[in-house]
């Protein structure tokens, strides 16, 4: 497996973003995105996923916290997608938040 680092996150947003703009019926993201539910299928997944990663950590199951924990931001990140939020907002409000929490 090649280095896993955290621009990860973007290069799949940026998959996401492409899924918008061009139909495949054999992608994932597109039967998300499309859903005859609408945007009520992607709140539905995420709420799917954050009790899933929840009942992970509960069962102290370190594996299953990874794999739960990913399909979460994953699913956040089409959701963010979804409502034409970027990655450079979220980064610039925790960046902004941390700024000015930070007691050193
Ligand atoms: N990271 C992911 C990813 N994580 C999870 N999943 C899919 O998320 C789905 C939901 O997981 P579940 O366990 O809830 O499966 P399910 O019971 O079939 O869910 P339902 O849709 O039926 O509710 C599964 O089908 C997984 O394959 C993902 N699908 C896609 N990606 C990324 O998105 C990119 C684009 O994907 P496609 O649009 O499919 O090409 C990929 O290259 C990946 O980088």
């Amino acid at each position: 497996m090649q280095d896993a680092d955290l621009s990860i996150l973007n290069r799949v947003y940026e998959i996401i973003l492409d899924r918008k703009q061009n139909y495949d019926e054999s992608s994932y993201v597109c039967k998300l995105l499309n859903h005859r539910k609408g945007m009520n299928k992607i709140l539905e997944k995420v709420g799917e996923e954050s009790i899933e990663t929840i009942l992970a950590v509960r069962n102290e199951d370190h594996k299953e916290i990874v794999s739960e924990s990913s399909d979460l931001i994953f699913h956040l990140l089409v959701m963010l997608a979804a409502n034409n939020i970027t990655l450079d907002e979220i980064a610039a409000e925790l960046s902004a938040r941390h700024e000015s929490m930070k007691r050193d």
